[in-house]
């Protein structure tokens, strides 16, 4: 199936969000396809964690809607919730109970009742094979990362929201972690992200929205969008030699520190 023929996962159209007198989300659309990495990219406070809580119905947006899979979120928000895959805070899990506990816990939640076998299957998937028996709080850093990443995809999910996962991660557990991640997507799964790093969305994302001021700036292939904007003067002006996703972004987006 070539790019053009790939279903729609995911729809944003229009959405504005505000808090009180402050527009958070202004206006913001994009599209995932299925089987697509998608870095939802811009800096702090332009609305990233915002949209994220809309998809997620969490939020009620002002208008605008999304849509997952042909379904609109606030129409089913049962049915949309078993589509999507979101990977919880270390917090969010009961710790002193085994990984293997927690699993079929959450398996349980979303209505699956997965035999012992393929819940062991599935912590193996994740090189966890050696720590079913241990409470969560025994996990290091790494593996906690990893288990709440199986716990989020545990159901199969259309599309897996993932806001800031490299974040805190050492070298090798964010490469292991991306290993994962293109895993996913060679199986048919699609993937919202965000990051902080150009390098990271560059590297993995096929598109991006860049945002700011919860506004829609760039959207497209990283390469496109380099091709597309590297001639722009504030790019060149912040460029060092071969134009970046980084310097797009900080050309489009200004010097300026946010808070
Ligand atoms: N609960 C809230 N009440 C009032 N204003 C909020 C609330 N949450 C976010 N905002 C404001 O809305 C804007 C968008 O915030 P949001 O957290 O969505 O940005 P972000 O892109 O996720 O930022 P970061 O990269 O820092 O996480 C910011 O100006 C923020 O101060």
């Amino acid at each position: 199936m070539n790019e053009a023929e790939r279903p729609t996962v995911l729809e944003v159209q229009d959405l504005v969000v505000r808090y009180g007198q402050q527009t958070a989300v202004d206006g913001l659309s994009f599209s995932i396809s299925r089987g697509e990495i998608f870095g939802l990219l811009g800096p702090n406070g332009a609305g990233k964690t915002t949209t994220l809580s809309v998809i997620e119905g969490l939020r009620k947006p002002d208008s605008g809607r999304v849509v997952i899979d042909g379904v609109e979120t606030l129409h089913a928000p049962l049915a949309v919730k078993a589509k999507l895959g979101v990977q919880l805070q270390a917090s969010s899990f009961q710790s002193e109970l085994t990984i293997e506990q927690i699993a079929r816990l959450y398996a349980g939640l979303y209505g699956l009742s997965l035999p012992q076998r393929q819940i062991r299957e599935r912590l193996a998937d994740v090189g966890l094979q050696q720590e079913i028996t241990k409470p969560f709080k025994k996990l290091s850093g790494g593996q906690q990362q990893r288990f709440s990443l199986m716990v989020a995809t545990i159901h199969n999910p259309s599309i897996l929201l993932l806001d800031e996962p490299t974040a805190g991660l050492d070298p090798q557990s964010r490469r292991q972690l991306w290993d994962r991640i293109e895993g996913s997507r060679k199986r048919g799964g699609s993937i919202l992200l965000t990051t902080h790093s150009m390098e990271e969305a560059q590297a993995v994302c096929d598109s991006v929205a860049i945002i700011d001021h919860g506004r829609l700036q760039a959207f497209g292939a990283p390469k496109d969008l380099v091709a597309m904007h590297r001639d722009d003067p504030r790019v060149q002006a912040v460029a060092h030699g071969d134009v970046t996703l980084e310097d797009v972004f900080i050309g489009l987006t200004g010097s300026a520190i946010r808070d």
